[in-house]
C-alpha cells in the first residue's frame, strides 16, 4: 500500500509540498487580476476595506529594517516553531479584526466563490479560462469553446479570486463564517475542485502562505480577546473519510467512527485553549492524514478532511461563582442552568478539505481511492442538486444524504442549519477544460441551495462549559468543608496521614485552576500576541543569555502548561465515556469483562510486588504506627478500669443509701403508730394528747403530764405501773417489741432525757434491746 499518512506541512515543507515558493508558478502577464483580487473586494464591501487597510503599528507590528524577522508574529506562532527564520513580512498580519467580517442575514444563501490555481510548471502559459473581476465571472475562452463541447461557458458567483494570496483568500471566503460560528452559528467553510486545483493550499496552507484554518484558528482566539463580556470554551476534533470509512485523525489507535444519527461515535474532542494548542492538534491531525503521490499531486489527499471547532460560549454572570437566585434549582427534565441563568451559546464551525476528483490512473489502488473520491464527491453533486431543486421549486423531494458518509455527515447543515461558504478551486490550464466546468457546474448549482441557520442556545448542562462550572462548584464546596475542618481533623490524624490530606486539598485547588484554565475570556485568553517566545531549542544552551534563558523557561513552562490542558481535556473525555456503549454485542462486553479483571489481577499481582518491595522503610513506619496505637489503647484502657471502679463504689452507696431511707420510712411508720397508741392510751383518758408535751422544767415529762388539765395522768400510770405490772399499756408494748425497735430516736433521746419519766424503765429496757438487736441486724447486713 503506497499511500503515506501527511506530515503537517510546516514540519516538513520540501517533501510535503512538490514546489517551493520560488518555484511557485504564477503567470502574471496571463492571470491579470491575479493580485488585485483583495483590492477588487475592497472595493465592493467596506467592512473588508477596513480589513484590509493598513493596520496600526500596534496590531501589525510591521517588520522593519533593524528588525528584519519578527519571532513574535502570529504566524510565526502558529506555523515556524522550528524555523522563524523563515518568516516573511506579509505573514505577519495573519488576519485583521473578526468584527470587521460582514455580518450575514439568516436567510443567506451559500457563498460560493471560484479560486483559480495559477498554472503549474508543466502545464505551459497557456489559460483557457478569461477572469472578469468586474462582475466576478469566468468565461471559457472562445479558442477552447470547441474542448469545452456542450458545456456552460460562463459563469458567475460572488468571488472570484486569483493568485496565492491566501489572506485575501480568507477574508472574502471564510472570515464571515467564522465570526458567524462564534456568535453561535453553525458554519461550514468547504474546498471543492479536482485533484492538485489548490484545496489543501486554500484550506491548510503552507509556512508562507498560512490557509483559511490556521487564520480562522488565529481569529477565534482575537475575538474573545475583544469580547470582555462573555466566556468561551473550544473544542476540536479531527476526522477523514477514506474509502467510505470515518477515522478519527486525534485518535492514538486507528479506531473506526460511526455514525449513529448525525452523531458521530466514538469521536475525540479536544479542549484547546491557545493558538499554540489547536497547532499541535491540527499538526497531529495532518500527520495522520492518507496522502499519495498521484499522477497529478505529488502529495495528494486520498481522503475528505473535516477539522470541527465546538465553540461554547455564554454572557459573563456578574459574580460567575454564584448561582443566580432568581434561577430554579436543577430539575430532572427542566431548564439546569448555573452561574447567573444565562443560556450557553453552541456553534460548529466544519473546514472541510474535500478529496479530489480525478481520473482513472495506472496504480491499482489509486484507481480503488479515486472510485470512493469520485463516487462520495458525485453523491455530494446530486444532494446539492436536489436541495436547489427543491429551494427554487418550493418542493420537498427526498434527499439521499445516506447515500454517503460525506453527506450523511454534512446532512444537519446541507439541510440548511449551518451557514455555508464554499471555495470551488479550478485548474485554469486548457488541459483540464472538462474538469474544470464540472467543478463549476457543482458551484453554480450548490449557489441555488437555501439556508436558514439560527442560533443555537442550550439551557441544559449539556454544554462541556456548564459540566466544567459544575465540577468547579462541586470541587470549591469540598475545597472549603475540608479547609474548614481541617484544624480539628488534623489533631486526630498523625503526621503522616496530615501530610496526605494536605496534599489532597493542593490536588483539589490545583484541578479547579486547571478546569478554571479551560474556560477562556478576554482577561485569561492567549491570543499569541504576547510578546516575543523563541522557539526551545531541543537541549538548553546554557551559554544564553540570562534573558534568553528566561525566555526558554516562560517557553517550557507554557508548554507544559498546555499538556497539562490536554491531559485535563482528554481525562474527562475518558471519564465520559463508557468503556463499551451499551448496545455493544454480548461478546464484546464478555470480552471486556475479561480483560479488566485480568487487569484486576494484574494489578494485584504489582500492588504485592510494590509492597514487598517497598522495604523496610515503609515497615518501619507501620511498626512506629502500631506502637504508637498500643500505647494508647492501653492508657485508654487504664483510665477505662478506674472510671469502672468508681461506677461500682458509687452503686454500692447508692444501694446503702436506699436501705437506711427504707428503714427511716419504717422507722418513720413505726413512731406515728407508737404515736398513735399512745395517744389512744392517754385519750382513753382525756382526749387531747400530750406526749408531744415536752417537759420544761428539770420535772421531766412527768412533770408536763403533772402541768396537764389532766393532772392525775402521773398518778394512775404510776400506780399502774406499780400496782398493775400487767396493765394494758404495757401489755401491748411489750406484745410490740418491733414497734419499740423501730422507735424514732427524737423519741428515744426523750426518754433518755427523762430519767423521771417513770412509764419507761421497761420501755427503755426493749428499747436498749431493740437497738441491741438492729446493732446486731446491721452487723449482720455489714
Ligand atoms: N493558488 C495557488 N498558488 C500557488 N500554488 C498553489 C495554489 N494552489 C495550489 N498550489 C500548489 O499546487 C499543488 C497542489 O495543491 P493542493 O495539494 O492544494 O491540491 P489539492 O486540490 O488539495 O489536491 P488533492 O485533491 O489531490 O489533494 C501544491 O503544490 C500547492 O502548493
Amino acid at each position: 500500500m503506497s499511500h503515506t499518512r501527511k506530515a503537517s506541512a510546516s514540519k516538513a515543507p520540501s517533501t510535503t509540498r512538490s514546489e517551493t515558493p520560488s518555484e511557485r508558478p504564477v503567470s502574471p502577464s496571463k492571470i491579470t487580476a491575479a493580485i488585485t483580487a483583495g483590492v477588487k473586494l475592497a472595493k465592493k464591501n467596506p467592512a473588508f476595506r477596513r480589513a484590509m487597510a493598513p493596520q496600526t503599528p500596534q496590531v501589525s507590528r510591521p517588520t522593519t529594517p533593524s528588525s528584519p524577522l519578527r519571532h513574535d508574529s502570529p504566524a510565526a506562532l502558529l506555523f515556524t516553531p522550528e524555523k522563524v527564520t523563515t518568516v516573511t513580512s506579509h505573514d505577519v498580519d495573519i488576519s485583521a479584526d473578526l468584527d470587521d467580517a460582514p455580518m450575514l442575514d439568516s436567510e443567506d444563501k451559500v457563498l460560493v466563490s471560484v479560486r483559480v490555481r495559477p498554472n503549474k510548471a508543466g502545464d505551459g502559459d497557456d489559460i483557457a479560462w478569461k477572469v472578469n473581476e468586474k462582475d466576478d465571472s469566468v468565461q471559457l475562452r472562445s479558442e477552447f469553446a470547441r474542448a469545452g463541447g456542450a458545456g456552460t461557458t460562463e459563469y458567475h458567483f460572488d468571488n472570484i479570486v486569483i493568485g496565492s494570496d491566501n489572506k485575501s483568500v480568507y477574508n472574502v471566503t471564510a472570515k464571515a463564517h467564522v465570526r458567524a460560528a462564534m456568535e453561535g452559528f453553525n458554519s461550514v467553510i468547504f474546498a471543492y475542485g479536482q485533484t492538485a486545483s489548490g484545496k489543501t493550499f486554500t484550506l491548510t496552507g503552507d509556512e508562507e502562505q498560512p490557509g483559511i484554518i490556521p487564520r480562522a484558528m488565529k481569529d477565534v482566539f482575537s475575538y474573545i480577546r475583544k469580547h470582555p463580556k462573555r466566556e468561551f470554551l473550544l473544542r476540536a476534533s479531527y476526522l477523514e473519510i477514506y474509502n467510505e470509512t470515518i477515522h478519527d485523525l486525534l485518535s492514538p489507535v486507528p479506531t473506526p467512527v460511526q455514525l449513529k444519527g448525525t452523531t458521530l461515535v466514538p469521536l475525540r474532542e479536544e479542549v484547546f485553549t491557545s493558538p499554540q494548542g489547536v497547532k499541535e492538534i491540527l499538526d497531529r491531525g495532518d500527520g495522520n492524514r492518507r496522502t499519495a503521490s498521484t499522477d497529478w499531486n505529488e502529495r495528494s489527499s486520498r481522503s475528505h478532511s473535516i477539522f470541527r471547532l465546538v465553540v461554547e460560549s455564554r454572557e459573563l454572570a456578574s459574580d460567575a461563582s454564584t448561582p443566580n437566585p432568581g434561577v430554579p434549582p436543577p430539575t430532572p427534565g427542566g431548564s439546569r442552568l448555573y452561574d447567573g441563568g444565562k443560556p450557553v451559546q453552541m456553534s460548529v464551525l466544519n473546514l472541510i478539505d474535500l478529496a479530489g476528483s480525478e481520473k482513472a490512473t495506472s496504480d491499482k489502488e489509486r484507481t480503488r481511492e479515486g472510485r470512493y473520491i469520485n463516487t462520495s464527491l458525485l453523491t455530494l453533486g446530486h444532494v446539492i442538486q436536489i436541495l436547489g431543486e427543491n429551494a427554487a421549486k418550493e418542493k420537498s423531494d427526498h434527499v439521499p444524504y445516506r447515500s454517503s458518509k460525506l453527506t450523511h455527515m454534512l446532512q444537519p447543515c446541507l439541510s440548511g442549519d449551518a451557514r455555508i461558504s464554499v471555495i470551488c478551486t479550478i485548474n485554469a490550464s486548457p488541459s483540464a477544460i472538462t474538469e474544470t466546468q464540472s467543478t463549476l457546474g457543482f458551484a453554480s448549482r450548490i449557489k441555488k441551495v437555501h439556508l436558514n441557520a439560527e442560533k443555537k442556545e442550550l439551557i441544559d448542562t449539556e454544554a462541556l462549559i456548564e459540566r466544567y462550572k459544575a465540577e468547579i462548584r462541586a470541587l470549591k464546596n469540598q475545597l472549603e468543608e475540608r479547609e474548614r475542618e481541617a484544624p480539628s481533623r488534623h489533631r486526630r490524624l498523625s503526621l503522616r496521614d496530615q501530610k496526605d490530606d494536605s496534599k489532597a486539598m493542593t490536588d483539589i485547588s490545583k484541578r479547579i485552576k486547571q478546569l478554571r484554565g479551560l474556560i477562556l475570556t478576554s482577561n485569561t485568553v492567549d491570543d499569541g500576541s504576547s510578546g516575543p517566545r523563541p522557539v526551545s531549542p531541543s537541549k538548553v544552551d546554557f551559554d544564553l543569555a540570562p534573558h534568553q534563558l528566561r525566555e526558554e523557561l516562560f517557553q517550557a513552562k507554557r508548554k507544559l502548561e498546555l499538556q497539562n490542558m490536554q491531559i485535563l481535556s482528554l481525562e474527562t473525555a475518558l471519564e465520559q465515556r463508557p468503556l463499551i456503549s451499551t448496545d455493544a454485542p454480548e461478546s464484546d462486553k464478555d470480552r471486556l469483562i475479561a480483560e479488566l479483571q485480568q487487569e484486576v489481577r494484574d494489578l494485584s499481582v504489582e500492588v504485592r510486588g510494590h509492597e514487598r518491595s517497598s522495604g523496610d522503610g515503609a515497615e518501619r513506619a507501620d511498626v512506629q504506627n502500631e506502637r504508637e496505637w498500643t500505647e494508647r489503647l492501653r492508657s485508654m484502657e487504664a483510665s477505662l478500669a478506674e472510671k469502672d471502679a468508681y461506677a461500682t463504689e458509687c452503686a454500692k452507696a447508692l444501694e446503702t443509701e436506699k436501705q437506711a431511707r427504707a428503714r427511716l420510712e419504717e422507722a418513720n411508720k413505726a413512731m406515728h403508730a407508737f404515736i398513735r397508741d399512745i395517744d389512744l392510751y392517754i385519750t382513753g383518758k382525756s382526749m387531747e394528747s400530750r406526749i408531744a408535751k415536752p417537759r420544761v422544767s428539770g420535772a421531766g415529762a412527768l412533770g408536763a403530764l403533772d402541768t396537764n388539765k389532766t393532772g392525775d395522768l402521773r398518778h394512775s400510770l404510776i400506780e399502774q405501773d406499780s400496782d398493775k405490772k400487767g396493765s394494758a399499756l404495757l401489755k401491748r408494748i411489750r406484745g410490740q417489741p418491733s414497734l419499740l425497735e423501730h422507735m424514732p430516736e427524737e423519741l428515744e433521746m426523750l426518754m433518755n432525757q427523762d430519767d423521771d419519766f417513770e412509764v419507761v424503765p421497761q420501755m427503755k429496757a426493749s428499747v436498749t434491746g431493740a437497738k441491741v438487736s438492729r446493732e446486731n441486724k446491721e452487723n449482720m447486713i455489714g
